[in-house]
């Protein structure tokens, strides 16, 4: 594989473009929408002031002398980065710190009542309870009458398109649900990545989980459906280690999915049952790595973490956000290859994505030139179109 040019990182700083939208408006409502969710008390509330006046018009500041990960977030830039503007450091380093500082305002981490408490869980119990996730799970039944390579085909299909369940992205995308009447794939490495996982049936399947509720319970339909059938014999779930982008699941979502899925009836309950039982023998583990919260691109991963995904016999990386750590969040030329800019990753991977940010790469011209051609820059963060890529 040629050595590709880098391509400048991505920055806050401009106003109008996508990312200066997400640190002067995205942050502000979710800390509104936070702050409506609870009855903080006053400590809470002077602490969420502090964080909308830093983020917004101030400068970061180091975390307090006795966090518990503050020499972490040192090893992560944190030194480089305090007294500067939130707008004039990496986008994600800024966006990741702003979560972290986020539950420090609301006591996530310090000992005494509100300790543990996801700020965010209102939000992502609402959607797991909506009706339409009881009309996606009855949808199981008629599948199950399918044959096996259409029902392969629309369980890889749900977790790709669950990743429009972004609630952060919901905040400030308008309309991008009407929008998407007309999604498209933009690359589509599907064939590739169903060989990589037939191949043995022996194999590990990582999936970096991405969003909670309704992204998440199709990407464990995806893993039961692919245990059931024999295609992987063991799946490993990253997940976050602790609230993060609004609705990224942790542990405790897991358990409320799997809940979710076991409380259902029909097709759905058996889904459950079966994950249930992965769970207590081993075939299906739960990973909470402190680098899937990181500020930093996958290729910075320590070296456990690169162990693990080498051991896979393909790591699945869901969703927008982490597509941005995997191929760095960078300016590329939307025709870089893939391959090219995943190359540092420890063994094969895919990305199942909807475009949310402006980062994109694996692009051939002509769909470049026509999705430009017909709707600006916008595609790339409309929500409305989604890839598959895959580097074996
Ligand atoms: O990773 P996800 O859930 O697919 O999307 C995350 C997201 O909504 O948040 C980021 C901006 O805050 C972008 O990467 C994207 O728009």
């Amino acid at each position: 594989m040629p050595d590709i040019p880098s391509a400048p990182v991505i920055l806050g700083d401009e106003p109008g473009s996508f990312p200066h939208s997400v640190l002067a408006e995205r942050h502000p409502a979710i800390i509104r929408q936070v702050r409506d969710a609870f009855p903080y008390g006053p400590d809470q509330h002077r602490a969420l002031d502090a964080l909308l006046a830093s983020c917004t018009e101030g400068e970061i500041e180091p975390l307090p002398a006795d966090a518990h990960d503050r020499d972490r977030w040192v090893a992560w830039g944190m030194d480089e980065h305090t007294g500067r503007s939130w707008f004039d450091v990496p986008w994600l380093w800024s966006e990741s710190y702003f979560y972290r500082r986020l539950l420090q305002a609301v006591g996530y981490f310090t000992p005494g009542p509100w300790q543990g408490i996801d700020p965010f869980r209102p939000f992502k119990r609402a959607e797991l309870d909506a009706p339409g996730t009881d009309e996606e799970l009855a949808a199981l039944d008629d599948l199950a009458g399918r044959p096996a390579d259409e029902q392969d085909e629309a369980l890889l299909h749900g977790s790709l398109w669950g990743n429009r369940a972004d609630l952060g992205f919901r905040l400030s995308a308008e309309g991008a649900t009407a929008a998407a009447a007309a999604p498209g794939l933009v690359a589509d490495d599907s064939d590739a990545l169903r060989s990589l996982l037939g191949a043995s049936g022996t194999g590990t399947l990582c999936l970096v989980a991405d969003n909670a509720g309704r992204e998440l319970v199709p990407d464990l339909l995806l893993v039961a459906h692919l245990l059931a059938r024999g295609r992987i014999a063991r799946a490993v779930l990253h997940v976050k280690p602790h609230p993060y982008y609004v609705s990224d699941a942790t542990t405790a979502d897991v358990v409320d999915a799997l809940r979710r899925l076991t409380g259902a009836r029909g097709a759905a309950a058996a889904y459950g049952h079966r994950l249930w039982a992965a769970m207590a023998d081993g075939r299906l583990a739960v990973r909470a790595h402190p680098f899937s919260c990181a500020p930093l691109p996958y290729q910075a991963m320590p070296r456990d973490l690169r162990e693990e995904f080498a051991a896979a016999t393909v790591t699945v990386v869901k969703g927008d956000l982490n597509y941005r750590r995997l191929v760095g969040d960078r300016r590329w030329p939307p025709t870089t290859p893939f391959a090219a800019v995943t190359a540092h990753f420890p063994g094969p991977v895919a990305a199942l994505r909807t475009l949310k940010s402006d980062v994109i790469t694996g692009l051939d011209a002509g769909t470049e030139a026509r999705l430009s051609a017909a709707e600006g820059q916008r595609w790339r963060t409309s929500g409305t179109h989604a890839l598959i890529q895959v580097r074996g």
